[in-house]
């Protein structure tokens, strides 16, 4: 009834009448009374009525009882409706329990306008008549001028499941997903990867990097994220690959978080060494889905991936000291017994991911050592965008000040930009001197601490240089010996040689 009223478009006076009527109907009628009258209403009606109804029905029976999804979509995109417009609403608490949700109560229509034109959904509910069976099954219908029949079975419809399929993404509870099976003794289960809630509080802002950077990655993942079309248009899959490389500290793992929440994206964290062989990981990587960061961290010790490559070098490397060349050896023989997954594995594994899955997905490798990784695995196409996590500069520094004691200057800034420029610390640990470790540790206290921490490191660095360089003269020395012990060797041989020929020679 309110949905004809809305429908022909009464204004003024006749539809305030109508809504006060609708509302005392609403308000006094039983709902039981209500769905009678209102099927007996429309059998009349529909005699007469130019208005058209589609069902949606919250299960649909072709493959047994199956949650429909279309009904689920249509509810997420009436949700922002019916908060702003329905007269009773239900409220619901959300996945994470941290805010409640409003939805369309049962038995009550929201008007919705597209293109200029008005619909009106309802929420009803079927009660079986049958009293040992007490099962409720519940629909939606849209009704609408038959006026408008093409456009909003194709235009509004397609608008309508698009914007629902947004709102879901945006209200879904982010999760983290891992494939570490010694790790899900709390985690839920999804197929080949089990996966806990996403709550890692790490953002752009409190992310301490020089900041034309950080502006940016912020730019490159909203051009990312706006790029259907042209992805589309170019012939890509809509997919990008970030390579995080910098010393151990510098904010890389921080920096997945950021993206994440930045983007709201799922996160699936892929731990190399657990996967059994070539093929699982290919599984693993077409289980992932959209909206989603594929996480392969330190990717130089996951595997030896670098082969042939790293074994040469390794042989070249004549003065490394035993010690480590019998610790990397073990290493690389545990990864090889746990896993058999290979260089070009990987990246079968990450081409397909590329091809094979819809949906926007972003994948990162992070390492501490760039020059480890093989230049296939990080050309551009496959890893887009490299990025450096550097050692704490004073623009990094003043975002870790803001964030850990509220300051946006001091007296000390000027010591501080000095002392930053020329030591290479890093933002973990910087952050770890200004973090008040009492009550009593005001901001002055946390920036002394700072500062000798500061001129302690430089005075290490400036002692292990010149350890280095000694080192490297010594090197040198042993080298220059050898060469010269191998060449008096070799001038040695050769003469005795000619006394051979010659002896041999008077013998003939
Ligand atoms: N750039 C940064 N901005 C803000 N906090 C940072 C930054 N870098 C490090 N931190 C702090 O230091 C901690 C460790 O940083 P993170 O784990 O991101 O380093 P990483 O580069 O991933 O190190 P690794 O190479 O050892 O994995 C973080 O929890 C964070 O608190
Ligand atoms: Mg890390």
């Amino acid at each position: 009834m309110f949905e004809a009223g809305a429908l022909f478009g009464f204004t003024g006076t006749t539809m305030a009448s109508l809504m006060f009527f609708w509302s005392m109907y609403r308000q006094f009628v039983p709902y039981q009374l209500r769905d009678y009258l209102e099927k007996c209403f429309y059998k009349m009606f529909g005699l007469v009525s130019t208005s058209v109804h589609i069902k949606f029905t919250e299960y649909t029976e072709d493959k047994g009882l199956k949650k429909s999804q279309a009904y689920d979509l249509i509810r997420n995109y009436l949700s922002s409706k019916s908060t702003a417009r329905a007269q009773r609403l239900k409220a619901n608490e959300s996945k994470n329990s941290k805010s409640l949700v409003l939805s369309l109560d049962d038995h009550e229509a929201v008007e919705d306008v597209f293109q200029g034109v008005k619909v009106v959904w309802s929420l009803s509910v079927w009660k079986s008549d049958n009293q040992a069976d007490s099962s409720e099954r519940k629909y939606l219908t849209l009704s609408f001028h038959n006026r408008y029949r093409e456009m909003i079975t194709t235009t509004y419809l397609d608008h309508v499941l698009r914007e629902g399929k947004e709102i879901g993404l945006k209200n879904r509870e982010r999760k983290l997903y891992t494939n570490n099976s010694s790790q899900d003794y709390s985690a839920w289960r999804e197929g080949r990867w089990s996966n806990v809630p996403f709550d890692h509080p790490a953002t752009f802002e409190t992310l301490a990097m020089d900041l034309e950077k950080k502006e940016g990655i912020k730019k490159d993942l909203i051009k990312f994220t706006k790029g259907k079309d042209y992805y589309r248009k170019v012939g890509k899959p809509w997919k990008r690959g970030y390579l995080l490389f910098g010393p151990p500290g510098t904010g890389k793992s921080t920096m997945i978080s950021a993206m994440a929440n930045f983007l709201e994206y799922d996160v699936y964290d892929l731990e190399l060494t657990t996967v059994k062989d070539n093929s699982e990981l290919k599984k693993l990587m077409l289980d992932t889905k959209g909206k989603s960061i594929v996480v392969i961290e330190d990717i130089d010790c996951s595997l030896d991936l670098t082969g042939q490559r790293k074994k040469k070098k390794e042989e070249d490397e004549d003065e490394e000291d035993e010690e480590k060349k019998a610790e990397k050896l073990l290493k690389r023989e545990r990864s090889e017994r746990e896993s058999k997954v290979t260089l070009s594995g990987l990246l079968n594994a990450i081409d397909g991911l590329w091809s094979a899955c819809s949906g926007e997905k972003i994948i990162v490798f992070t390492t501490n050592y760039l020059d480890k990784l093989d230049p296939a695995l990080i050309r551009r196409g496959r890893m887009d965008n490299h990025i450096e996590m550097s050692y704490c500069r004073f623009e990094a520094f003043k975002v870790l000040a803001k964030n850990y004691l509220e300051i946006e200057s001091h007296d000390l800034y000027g010591e501080i930009k000095r002392l930053v420029e020329e030591t290479d610390m890093s933002p973990a640990d910087v952050a770890e001197n200004l973090m008040p470790k009492s009550d009593e540790d005001d901001a002055d206290i946390c920036l002394r601490r700072l500062v000798k921490s500061l001129e302690e490191e430089k005075e290490k660095a400036r002692k292990l240089a010149e350890e280095e360089k000694k080192k490297k003269a010594e090197r040198d020395a042993r080298r220059k010996k050898k060469k010269a012990e191998e060449e008096h060797k070799k001038k040695k041989e050769t003469e005795e040689n000619g006394d051979v020929f010659r002896d041999n020679g008077n013998l003939i």
